[in-house]
């Protein structure tokens, strides 16, 4: 199995029993080949909608740009039918874009059908960094934002990341890891089990969502 079978199973499956299908993908290097290899699976991609996980506050024709690798590599082939909601809009910053990203959110079906997450080596997940003092707060699942607007200290661009309770708030998670770096930083996130320090162990270490890691050392 590999993940874009996977997710294409979820969606199939969602497909069959609600009239449209969710799917939240991350940006960043390692998501490009299961996205080409999502973008050919058979379903009726009219009725799924695609969110992101985050996004970098950056030009979307900017290569940097979350939404610049989904219309590259996914919104092609079958799935180039698929409705695209994205959360970058013309604020000037993040910060002052959370009203218009929670209003773009609104318009995907809850919960997520799946939720698909990368691991940075510093264990950050869609863009909760350890490093940013606005990640406690994202981190908290009591409070009701779906998005925040994030200032890594140690990554460049300002972000608008979904919220832990966003992205917890799917049927089903899938996480996509690979080289050297990623296997350690996924073992000691595990073992810290502490989100402030590895936000990737809130995932890792929650049992309400079943998650699938697929991990290519
Ligand atoms: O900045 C980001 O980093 C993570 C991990 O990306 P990768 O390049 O190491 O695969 C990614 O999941 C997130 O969406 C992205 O904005």
């Amino acid at each position: 199995m590999t993940a874009a079978s996977v997710v294409a199973g979820i969606l199939a499956q969602a497909l069959d029993t609600r009239p449209l299908a969710s799917l939240i993908v991350s940006g960043g290097r390692s998501p490009a080949r299961f996205m080409e290899s999502l973008s050919t699976a058979a379903l009726d991609w009219s009725r799924v909608v695609i969110g992101l996980a985050d996004e970098r506050w950056v030009d979307p024709a900017c290569a940097a740009s979350n939404e610049h690798l989904v219309r590259t590599h996914l919104l092609r082939n079958a799935a180039a039918r698929a409705r695209f909601v994205p959360l970058k809009n013309a604020s000037r910053s993040a910060a002052a874009g959370v009203g218009f990203a929670e209003r773009a959110i609104a318009e995907i079906p809850r919960p997520f059908d799946a939720v698909v997450l990368g691991v940075g080596e510093d264990g950050h997940t869609a863009s909760l960094f350890p490093c940013a003092l606005e990640t406690a707060r994202a981190l908290d699942p009591k409070r009701p934002a779906n998005v925040a607007a994030i200032n890594p200290e140690t990554a460049p661009h300002e972000r608008m990341t979904l919220t832990l309770g966003a992205l917890l708030d799917s049927r089903q998670l899938i996480i996509i890891a690979s080289g050297e770096k990623k296997r350690e930083v996924l073992e000691r996130a595990a073992a810290s089990g502490d989100p402030l320090c590895f936000p990737i162990a809130a995932v890792l270490l929650q049992d309400a969502v079943p998650t699938h890691l697929f991990c290519d050392f």
